[in-house]
C-alpha cells in the first residue's frame, strides 16, 4: 500500500475531547428508530454508547415497522416540545408507507441536527448552514485535518482542486457538494447510475478529491482513481463473511485503490467514527444556539 491512511478514530478522539468540556442545560439527543433496519440499529447503538460516554442525556424512541404517519408525527411533535431534548434524529430508511419528506417538515428546525427540514437544507445550500449534516461534515473534517498534517495550505489546495462526489443523496452527496463549494473548490457530482452507462470512470478520474457515497460495496476500483487523488469512502455496506459474521465494507475497493491514491479513509475507522461525534456536537450546538424567534 502506498497511500497515506487517514485515521478517523484519531480525529474522532480530538473532536470528542473538545466536546467533553461543553456540557449545558438542555442538551439531549433523541433518536427515532422505526422497524429494525440493520444499518439504523448499528448506528443507533453507536450513538447510544457515545452519548453515554459524553454524558449527553439520550432518549431513544423505538417504534414498530407498522407505525403510522400520524403516530410518527405525534412522536416528533412530542420531542419538539421537550425542554430536555435539543436534537432529534430520525433514523432512515423509514418503512415504505411513511412519507419521509412530510415527517422531516414536522421536526422543529432548531432541533433538526441532520438538516433534513427544508429550512435547514436551504440554509446549507445558501452557504449559511444552521447545522452541517454529520456525515458530510465528517468527510470535510477528515480532509481539512489531513491537508494540515500533509503541510498543504488548505485555501490554496481547495482553490485548485477538482472534487468529485459519487452519489447524490440528500443526506450525504448533496451536502458534500455544498461543503466543497463553501471551500471554493470546483465540484462535480455524479450519480452511481453512471457505472451502468460506463461513464463513471471518466468523471471520477478527474478528481483530486474523490468522495464516494453510493452505497455499493466495491464500486470504486483503482481504474476509477487518478494517481495521487485523495479518496474518502462514506460507504458502509454490511457483508456476511464465510463464518456467517456480518462486517462493514466501504464503496471503495480498498486494497487496489490504496495502491494509486495519495491518501484514503478505511472502513471501518474512517468517516464513521467522526460522523458519530459530529452528531453529538450538533446536539450540543442546538442547546447553545439561541432560538430564531428569540433573535428576530
Ligand atoms: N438519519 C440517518 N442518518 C444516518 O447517518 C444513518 C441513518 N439515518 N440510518 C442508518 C445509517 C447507517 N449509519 C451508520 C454509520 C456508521 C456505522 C458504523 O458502524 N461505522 C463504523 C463501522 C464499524 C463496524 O465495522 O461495525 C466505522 O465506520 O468505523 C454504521 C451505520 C448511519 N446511518
Amino acid at each position: 500500500m502506498t497511500a497515506h491512511l487517514i485515521d478517523g478514530a484519531a480525529v474522532a478522539r480530538d473532536l470528542k475531547s473538545s466536546l467533553a468540556v461543553r456540557r449545558h442545560d438542555g442538551v439531549g439527543l433523541a433518536t427515532i428508530l422505526v422497524g429494525d433496519d440493520y444499518g439504523s440499529k448499528a448506528y443507533e447503538a453507536r450513538l447510544r454508547r457515545l452519548a453515554g460516554e459524553l454524558g449527553v442525556p439520550y432518549f431513544p424512541q423505538v417504534l414498530p415497522a407498522t407505525a403510522t404517519q400520524s403516530e410518527l408525527s405525534t412522536v416528533v411533535s412530542g420531542l419538539n416540545a421537550r425542554e430536555d431534548v435539543s436534537g432529534i434524529l430520525l433514523l432512515r430508511p423509514l418503512p415504505r408507507h411513511i412519507d419521509e419528506a412530510a415527517l422531516f417538515r414536522v421536526i422543529a428546525p432548531e432541533k433538526d441536527i441532520e438538516a433534513v427540514h427544508p429550512e435547514n437544507a436551504g440554509l446549507l445550500a445558501l452557504g449559511v448552514p444552521r447545522f452541517v449534516p454529520s456525515t458530510a461534515a465528517s468527510v470535510f473534517q477528515l480532509l481539512d485535518t489531513w491537508l494540515d498534517e500533509a503541510g498543504e495550505d488548505r485555501a490554496d489546495f481547495y482553490h485548485h482542486a477538482q472534487i468529485v462526489v459519487v452519489g447524490r443523496s440528500n443526506n450525504v452527496g448533496k451536502p458534500c457538494v455544498c461543503l466543497g463549494y463553501a471551500r471554493q473548490a470546483a465540484v462535480a457530482s455524479v450519480d452511481e447510475w453512471a457505472s451502468r452507462t460506463g461513464a463513471l470512470q471518466r468523471h471520477t478520474r478527474r478528481a483530486d478529491v474523490l468522495i464516494v457515497a453510493a452505497g455499493r460495496a466495491g464500486l470504486i476500483t483503482a481504474e476509477h482513481v487518478k494517481p495521487g487523488a485523495i479518496v474518502l469512502d462514506v460507504g458502509i455496506n454490511p457483508v456476511t463473511d464465510e463464518r456467517g459474521r456480518v462486517r462493514m465494507t466501504g464503496d471503495v475497493d480498498f486494497s487496489s485503490v490504496a495502491e494509486v491514491a495519495r491518501a484514503i479513509t478505511p472502513v471501518p475507522g474512517g468517516v464513521g467514527p467522526v460522523t458519530d461525534v459530529w452528531l453529538l456536537r450538533n446536539t450540543v450546538l442546538a442547546a447553545e444556539a439561541p432560538r430564531l424567534e428569540e433573535v428576530s
